[in-house]
């Protein structure tokens, strides 16, 4: 038996292949350190982070993510591949069975089901923007891209969590993702508050950036037959290209707010803030 045979059944190795994947990659950085036997351990785990964000759970394709900024293996701790991230897939949801409210800008209804994600997309480095979520194929206009999977969460919680993550963003490296969506009467007063924390569990859509001239994505708010949770979903608002970044409006940017983030959009109409929650 060679050494790595005896090593790979050592349960050291085996437990470690257990637990370790649920470390941060600072706490992974930290367990190599200790020995070989968990360094290789470690290795392994970010290789397969950085293929597939997804787990393997988008049965349609793996979603890797790319650093052409500094190409080659992922070291171990240059860009944190989301280690701590728990991804949950969407289910299915059939269009013919659902309502859907167009938010914020009207578009023309489709039949059909939303699930999981079935074009081709992959998570790339952009710099001070973070990671971002980009087109892998063609996107044809009024497609369905993903829905925007995360914790359902109070607003008294999304309240607390919003306070922490400004304060963390504050100090740069740290990337929050709670939407909150709010339903309206006819009338203008606010009747459904809704706030969806994917910063550590959700899908792909967490890493959507956003962009001051609306993006290319439209999302939509859509609620099945008998269900009073709405689901909120991307669909491509126009014609995208292989390799295109997929963005969307955040909302209204509260421009001389304290603590707001500089926005790095990059288009003509970019209003210099993004937008955030003012909860
Ligand atoms: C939903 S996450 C998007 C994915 C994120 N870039 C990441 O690396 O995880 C939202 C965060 O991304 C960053 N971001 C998104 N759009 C941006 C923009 N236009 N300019 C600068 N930062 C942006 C901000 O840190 C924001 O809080």
């Amino acid at each position: 038996m060679g050494h790595g045979q005896h090593r790979s059944r050592s349960p050291l190795f085996e437990a470690a292949h257990l637990v370790l994947p649920y470390l941060t990659p600072s706490e992974l950085a930290a367990v190599a350190g200790t020995c070989l036997a968990l360094r290789a351990v470690s290795r392994s785990i970010n290789a397969a982070r950085s293929l597939d964000a997804s787990r393997a759970m988008e049965p349609s394709h793996p979603i890797p993510f790319l650093n052409p900024i500094s190409p080659g293996p992922p070291p171990l701790l240059a860009v944190p591949p989301y280690a701590y991230f728990v991804y949950s897939p969407s289910r299915t949801l059939s269009l013919a069975r659902s309502a859907r409210q167009p938010w914020p800008s009207p578009t023309e209804s489709l039949a059909g089901t939303l699930g999981d994600v079935e074009v081709r997309v992959k998570i790339v480095w952009c710099g001070r923007k973070g990671w971002g979520l980009f087109a892998d194929q063609r996107i044809e206009d009024g497609q369905f891209v993903c829905e925007y999977a995360g914790e359902v969460i109070t607003t008294c919680e999304a309240r607390r969590r919003q306070a922490k993550y400004d304060e963390l963003s504050s100090k740069g490296g740290f990337a929050s993702a709670l939407l909150v969506i709010r339903e309206h009467l006819p009338s203008g007063t606010a009747c459904l508050r809704m706030n969806i924390d994917a910063t550590k569990a959700g899908n792909v859509a967490r890493f959507i950036n956003h962009s001051c001239d609306g993006g290319n994505l439209s999302a939509e708010i859509i609620r099945e037959a008998g269900d009073l949770l709405p689901r909120v979903c991307f669909f491509a608002s126009r014609g995208i290209d292989k390799d295109e970044e997929l963005t969307f409006s955040y909302g209204e940017a509260r421009v001389g707010s304290k603590g707001v983030l500089p926005c790095l959009c990059g288009s003509p109409c970019c209003l210099g803030a993004l937008p955030s929650e003012n909860t």
